[in-house]
């Protein structure tokens, strides 16, 4: 592998007696693994088990297979997973993920957060904010607004509001050179102060977040120390309530996996009345709230609570305690149940991903081939006399979005951007 000029250099300053065992590590293959969603109903047999991880497998997972499609399954290689690990938050916490697309530690905090409270998934890039809601809705997150902002205009809405806030930051990326080495076409012996400076412009509106008695995990995928323990002493030294209760680097020479920092920081404060945010309020009208009435009577054995919100003709839930989200750019206003179309409701695709089956009253299972068939936007004829009206299309026993039966036939819902062949 090329590395650019002065790279190894510098590790071999730091790393000493290590570093050939270090430089050696980037002949090997990057290390692939994946993790289990727990939020879906029906899990399977995965093998080779991730030590010391709740979730997580070593191996590939193909993004046709059906666990992928199912978002029971998301890749991501170990050293990643250690981060929402350790920041594991507790359901009904208020979790902020500052820098999120495209999800990978979003998706592993909702993991733990068993639907409850509210995690806000943040990503300052448009595109990536797209793929972000996209990863979001597979996994089946009923609790998560994504948002499209800067941390600057987000911690003047949200003032000592976080229980967790996560920063997964942006960063020189040596860690990921041996995964993908077109990251190396940036880097230069300045790169990590110039990450270091911009890093420290997100932590301080990060701390504006933070409530007291809150926790901090920051991490980044490289190894260079200005942006990794000197940043964590940064922070000890400008914010005192602070404690660092973790800190742990993950190097390719010395376990499975690609490059992580990682550091939690615990907020020593008292935890006192935090401001009073003003909360999210329904909006929908009563001829709206009727047609999604007969369709939750007609459709789910559940009634679905929350704040039920109106954009154009598309409905969504938010969690019953989310705040008002005033003039902030919105990626994802809650979970999307579907469209008003004239005199009746269509619910949407990450409804059929978000339900569990035991929520809906009317199935339609797919057998491997009829999978390959449903994917791919075709419709389906052979279906049940009896099934008629708006099913749950399941996948090896998870939601795979809603479809229309009529005359025995599947009509096919399957939005035509996430299309594939098999
Ligand atoms: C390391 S990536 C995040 C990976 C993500 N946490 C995951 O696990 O999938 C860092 C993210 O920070 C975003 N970012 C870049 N500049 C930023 C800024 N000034 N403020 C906040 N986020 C920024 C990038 O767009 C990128 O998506």
């Amino acid at each position: 592998m090329e590395f650019p000029a002065g790279f190894l250099e510098k590790y071999e300053g730091i790393l000493g007696e290590e570093f050939p065992a270090f430089k050696a590590s980037f002949d090997q293959p990057a290390e692939s693994a994946y993790r289990v969603n727990p939020l879906k109903a029906k899990t399977a047999d995965f093998p080779d088990a991730i030590p010391n991880s709740r979730l997580g497998h070593y191996g590939k997972v193909s993004g046709k297979s059906i666990a992928h499609a199912t978002g029971l399954v998301y890749s991501q290689e170990p050293a990643a997973q250690a981060v929402a690990e350790l920041a594991a938050p507790r359901p009904g916490m208020r979790v902020l993920d500052l820098c999120a697309a495209p999800g990978g530690k979003s998706t592993h905090l909702l993991s733990f957060m068993e639907n409850e409270g509210l995690l806000i998934s943040n990503e300052i890039s448009g595109k990536r904010s797209k793929i972000l809601v996209e990863n979001i809705e597979r996994f089946g997150a009923k609790n998560t607004v994504v948002l499209n902002e800067s941390p600057e205009r987000l911690s003047k809405v949200f003032p000592d509001y976080f229980d967790l806030i996560v920063i997964d930051a942006p960063c020189s990326g040596e860690g990921m050179f041996r995964k993908d080495p077109d990251a190396m076409q940036y880097w230069t012996p300045d790169y990590p102060l110039e990450c270091s400076i911009l890093q420290k412009e997100i932590l301080e509106e990060a701390m504006k977040m933070l409530a007291p008695a809150g926790s901090l995990v920051y991490s980044t995928c490289t190894w260079a120390p200005e942006e990794d323990e000197l940043m964590t002493s940064w922070l000890l030294e400008q914010y005192p309530s602070l404690e660092k209760t973790a800190e742990t680097k993950c190097w390719p020479h010395l376990q499975r996996g690609e490059g992580q920092y990682l550091a939690r920081l615990k907020d020593r404060r008292e935890k006192d009345d935090r401001p009073k945010l003003k909360a999210a309020k329904s909006n929908w009208n009563k001829g709206q709230k009727e047609l999604w009435q007969a369709f939750e009577k007609e459709a789910l054995t559940v009634q679905l609570h929350g704040v039920y919100q109106v954009f154009g003709d598309q409905l969504y839930l938010l969690p019953e305690a989310t705040p008002d989200l005033g003039r902030l750019r919105i990626a994802r206003n809650g979970l999307h149940l579907g469209t008003f179309k004239k005199n009746r409701f269509e619910p949407s695709f990450a409804l059929g991903l978000a339900l569990r089956p035991d929520e809906v009253k009317q199935h339609v299972s797919l057998n491997e081939s009829d999978f390959a068939r449903y994917v791919a936007g075709e419709a389906l004829p052979g279906q049940e006399a009896t099934v008629k009206g708006w099913v749950q299309v399941l996948s090896e026993g998870n939601g795979l979005g809603f479809a229309k039966v009529a005359n025995q036939t599947l009509k096919n819902y399957y939005p035509k951007g996430l299309r594939f062949y098999i």
